[in-house]
């Protein structure tokens, strides 16, 4: 596995100039990245909103019925699509912030995200958001480089500035060191200049037992 080829993965629908971060371009014929992309800005225009009560009740009814619909093309979790879409922005998990992983080597990892309301805390990015923003960052680069799976043990962030919403925040993970199974992870998150956050984690590597029910197509 040579996790490096990720990152230029044709079908990448991130466009870096974008204006409204919850509207991204997609490939026209990329069908799913076009729900993800509408999921996206239910979530957005949802947060947004205040509808009056007869409002919320039809719109409660119409989500409903969108939500019987998917429910017909139910699968298991190996075989769904949301999550496993490596190529997308958050994988096209629709309560991922949409971090696009640029670069991957076997030491670092280089990201941007830009996120809304839908994960603002107030006036800024939620304080569980940024554990989820490095999780996934550091995850993939400490599972990078044909390594044996490993899982987060830790994750220990330190907020140090306020993460401002609608504008793109650079991530960045460093892989530290590794101490037989353990694996020293290291991330930081940049607004221009402004270090907004960091985070150390550790990645403990899988015993064999342990990686029973991860599918081999869970592959980046
Ligand atoms: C693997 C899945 C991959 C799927 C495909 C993904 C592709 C990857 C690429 C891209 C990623 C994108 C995103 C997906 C990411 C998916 C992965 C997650 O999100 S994981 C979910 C959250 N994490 C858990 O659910 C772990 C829950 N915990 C455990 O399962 C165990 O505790 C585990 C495996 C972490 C360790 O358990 P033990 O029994 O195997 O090992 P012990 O003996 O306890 O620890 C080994 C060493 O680590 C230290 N250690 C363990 N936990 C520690 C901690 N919390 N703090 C400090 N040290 C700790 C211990 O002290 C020990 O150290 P000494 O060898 O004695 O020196």
């Amino acid at each position: 596995m040579d996790i490096t080829q990720q990152s230029t993965m044709p079908g990448d629908i991130w466009n870096p100039d974008w204006n409204d971060p919850f509207v991204p371009t997609v490939e026209p014929n990329d069908a799913f990245a076009e729900l993800v992309s509408a999921v996206h800005e239910v979530q957005e225009a949802f947060t947004r909103a205040r509808p009056t009560p007869t409002d919320c009740a039809a719109l409660a009814t119409e989500l409903r019925a969108v939500a019987a619909k998917l429910k017909m093309f139910e699968v298991g979790e190996d075989d769904q699509l949301a999550g496993h879409r490596w190529d997308l922005a958050g994988r096209g998990q629709v309560m991922a912030p949409p971090l696009r992983i640029e670069e991957v080597t076997a030491t670092t990892a280089k990201g941007r995200v830009t996120v809304g309301r839908f994960h603002s805390g107030r006036y800024a990015m939620n304080g569980g958001v940024t554990p989820l923003i490095f999780d996934e960052i550091m995850a993939r680069l400490a599972n990078s480089a044909g390594r044996p799976w490993a899982r987060t043990a830790s994750l220990d962030v330190d907020f140090r500035a306020p993460a401002p919403l609608d504008v793109e925040l650079r991530v960045q993970a460093q892989f530290l060191r590794q101490d037989g199974r353990k694996r020293y992870m290291r991330g930081t998150m940049h607004h221009g200049d402004v270090l907004v956050a960091e985070a150390d984690g550790l990645w403990v590597e899988l015993k064999p037992e342990q990686t029973r029910n991860i599918s081999e197509r869970d592959t980046p």
